[in-house]
């Protein structure tokens, strides 16, 4: 019996693994007026642009039916003041594409050598990603360079991509080039790729596509269990996990990383939970910054669920709807942790009450 996705995972690999090499390659490269700043105060580099352009090309040639939930969009570099970095996107897309084929790539999805796309085609491969997102059909969601202010930092990102099947995530990838491949080895080899597929197991390799392992979560030890959470302090409040920390007992400090590289060091056994806690200021979680991340955490052994203990819903939309944070767990110490999280919200409440 053939197993279900296997060239949804086997180009979801590939697709991810060209994106990294490309990301790795303009870091070094990268100068100041390649970063721009969009609506929401955010940056984006030429690195998040191209990736997803190499992506929607990859997928728009083997699967011209699927839509696209993307980060990013060509608006800005379609308009006459995005001529300058819209060429260096263009030769970046192209370099990456033409590069040559590697572990499990296949040249039909218009890669390697003469894989060469006019400029009107890489426009329209980042735009692909303007699909609304919904609950019925297939889908794919990516988040070209997931922690883009830890890629400018030197630290840690993840180049991100998702199958969605009505609504639930089927084949996750996350390629994690800074992340040491053996957590034990800090200053050893980098670059790290976790994949999953529902109901066959979660892997990490490296980015090369060599030495496969499956991943499993340990068991729930009180001694070592710790919280993963965002270096910056505006995209998950470090205030409520460190209440949610004290009414647990935890004794470590936690764990600051940028990016869906969380779930990936969750699933392989650092900490114990990632912790997304709202700031409340409203912003909604989106669904490509969860995707790929959830399901590795969920198929190596772990459970992921929001403040209230529900599942995230990935049906609503291109968000994950109103925020009610994200709990990533070895399961075993879910029921615990949720009571200490609901216990710190509420207590939060009535300060506020108060005040
Ligand atoms: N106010 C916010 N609350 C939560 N997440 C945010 C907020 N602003 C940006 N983000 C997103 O958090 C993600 C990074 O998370 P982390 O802090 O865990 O590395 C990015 O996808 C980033 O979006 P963006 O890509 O638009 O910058
Ligand atoms: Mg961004
Ligand atoms: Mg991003
Ligand atoms: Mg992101």
């Amino acid at each position: 019996m053939s197993l279900a996705f296997t060239t949804e995972k086997q180009l979801a690999i590939s697709a991810v693994r060209r994106a990294c090499s490309l990301t790795s390659s303009v870091f070094n490269k990268l100068v100041k007026n390649e970063t721009l700043t969009k609506g929401d105060k955010s940056p984006v580099t030429v690195a998040d642009y191209s990736a997803q352009a190499i992506i929607g090309s990859i997928l728009q040639r083997a699967f011209p039916q699927d839509p696209i939930v993307g980060e990013e969009d060509a608006a800005e570099l379609r308009s006459e003041s995005g001529a300058t970095i819209r060429d260096r996107i263009v030769s970046l897309t192209n370099e990456a594409l033409v590069g040559d084929l590697g572990l499990g790539d296949i040249a039909e999805w218009g890669i390697g050598p003469g894989s060469e796309q006019t400029p009107g085609q890489i426009l329209d491969a980042i735009d692909r990603g303007n699909y609304e997102g919904g609950r019925t059909g297939r889908m794919w969601t990516v988040d070209p360079i997931d922690g883009t202010k830890g890629f400018l930092r030197g630290e840690q990102y993840a180049v991100c991509l998702a199958l969605l099947v009505d609504a639930e995530v089927q084949v996750g990838v996350l390629g994690c080039p800074n992340l040491p491949v053996d957590p034990s080895n800090p200053d050893g080899d980098k670059g790290c790729l976790f994949v999953a597929v529902r109901g066959q197991g979660a892997q990490q390799m490296k980015l090369s596509g060599a030495d496969p392992t499956p991943l499993s979560m340990p068991p729930y030890a009180p001694s070592t269990f710790n919280f993963l959470e965002s270096v910056e302090a505006a995209h998950s409040s470090h205030s409520t996990n460190d209440k949610i920390s004290k009414l647990m007992g935890i004794t470590r400090p936690p764990i600051r990383m940028d990016s869906q590289a969380k779930y990936a060091c969750l699933a392989r056994g650092d900490g114990g939970a990632y912790m997304r806690m709202p700031t409340g200021v409203g912003y909604r979680e989106k669904i490509w910054d969860h995707a790929a991340g959830s399901l590795i955490v969920e198929e190596s052994g772990g459970i992921v669920t929001d403040s209230r203990g529900q599942q995230l819903d990935f049906g609503l939309g291109r968000t994950l709807g109103e925020n009610h944070g994200v709990i990533a767990c070895i399961k075993d110490a879910h029921a615990k942790l949720l009571q200490a999280v609901q216990q710190a919200v509420a207590d939060e409440a009535s300060v506020q009450s108060k005040a």
